[in-house]
């Protein structure tokens, strides 16, 4: 059974009596155990959809079923026990400062009705897994901000939640923090078995954790693959936008500073993965068919040890040769489309 499943959800805000659709017909499931990202532009919906999920927002239409419970159905103490299977961690920490560390992490407890005795096994257990005993006293002025993120993600599973969500947590960390907080999150994903949703904008955090990956574009979701997917072989435009993957020859152009490129030329994007990227592909391609490729954008890497490369080409020479290079690029596993329709892009 998924940990989260969400079914034809939409949500709409009225702005000056005009309607806007924040959420359109939005469907996913994620499995328990796993970290779900959830990625797209500013504006395209990410915070309302955890919204929604949370209940801080009701939804227009559809199902929101966290942990085998339908929270877009249920009102009064039924959701607010439902609501103790959620934990929430935000950019901003929303850590009180009037409290201390400890104090902090006990609040859902507290507010559950939870004794005092147990409060405190609880709060302890917690700190300690979190590596923040030596700060149960200290207040938030005290902490860096990697501490108080980690403070907010133990006061979040305080009442032992099924499911975390979690809005931009590391975009007010430098590097290094971010790292740790990615780290503590995997392993409350491995060693205690939470499910989690990570809302970000940094592909890098992606990468680092998420077991699969959702597209918002203009409040639907557009893809939800394997993280190596969204790397390898993004299929929406969105995500190849986010990637720095641009389709508009314009906008590459501009990237690179041309703004227009010799007649005998085209531009194609290129994707390799694996084997494919492991070959000295382009230059055997230029070799073989006597064109000359150039590499103008894009990036290569290793994705949990696939190497890869996204790369925007441009192949000068001959229509034929270039045609036959092409051919020849995805013969041996390459992804190849021409991007440029105007400088003769039909001619590959
Ligand atoms: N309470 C609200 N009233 C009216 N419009 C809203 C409200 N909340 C969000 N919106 C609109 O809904 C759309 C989606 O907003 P949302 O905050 O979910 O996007 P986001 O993807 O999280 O963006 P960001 O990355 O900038 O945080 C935006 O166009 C936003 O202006």
């Amino acid at each position: 059974m998924p940990a989260i499943s969400l079914e034809g959800v939409r949500k709409s805000y009225s702005l000056a009596q005009v309607e806007f659709r924040a959420l359109d017909d939005v469907s996913l499931s994620v499995e328990a155990g796993t970290i779900q990202g959830i990625i797209g532009f500013s504006g395209s919906g990410k915070t309302t959809l955890l919204r929604c999920i949370s209940r801080l927002e009701r939804v227009d239409a559809g199902r929101v079923v966290v942990d085998g419970a339908d929270l877009a159905h249920l009102d009064g103490a039924a959701l607010r026990i439902a609501r103790r299977r959620l934990g929430i961690v935000f950019q901003q920490y929303h850590l009180l400062r009037s409290r201390t560390v400890a104090e902090n992490v006990a609040l859902p407890l507290e507010l559950a009705g939870i004794g005092r005795t147990a409060i405190a096994a609880r709060v302890g257990e917690l700190l300690e897994w979190f590596g923040l005993n030596g700060k149960r006293d200290a207040y938030l002025s005290q902490l860096s901000g990697g501490q108080r993120q980690r403070v907010a993600i133990a006061r979040a599973l305080a009442t032992k939640p099924a499911v975390l969500l979690s809005d931009e947590p590391t975009s007010a960390l430098d590097a290094e923090t971010t790292a740790s907080v990615l780290e503590t999150l995997q392993r409350v994903r491995d060693e205690m078995g939470i499910t989690i949703i990570l809302v970000t904008h940094e592909l890098n955090a992606v990468r680092a954790i998420c077991d699969k990956v959702a597209v918002l574009d203009h409040g639907r979701i557009v893809e939800q693959v394997s993280v190596p997917d969204l790397f390898l072989r993004p299929s929406s435009d969105a995500a190849r936008r986010l990637l720095g993957l641009p389709n508009s020859p314009d906008y590459v152009r501009m990237l690179i500073g041309e703004s227009k490129l010799p007649a005998d030329s085209i531009l194609l994007s290129l994707q390799l993965a694996g084997a494919s990227a492991e070959l000295p592909l382009l230059t055997q391609a230029a070799r073989y068919f006597g064109i000359d490729l150039h590499v103008v954008h894009g990036e290569v890497g290793r994705l949990r040890d696939v190497p890869y490369g996204n790369l925007i080409v441009v192949a000068r020479g001959e229509a034929g040769p270039i045609a036959r290079a092409v051919k020849f690029l995805r013969e041996n596993g390459a992804a190849v489309n021409p991007l440029d329709s105007h400088d003769g892009g039909n001619r590959a």
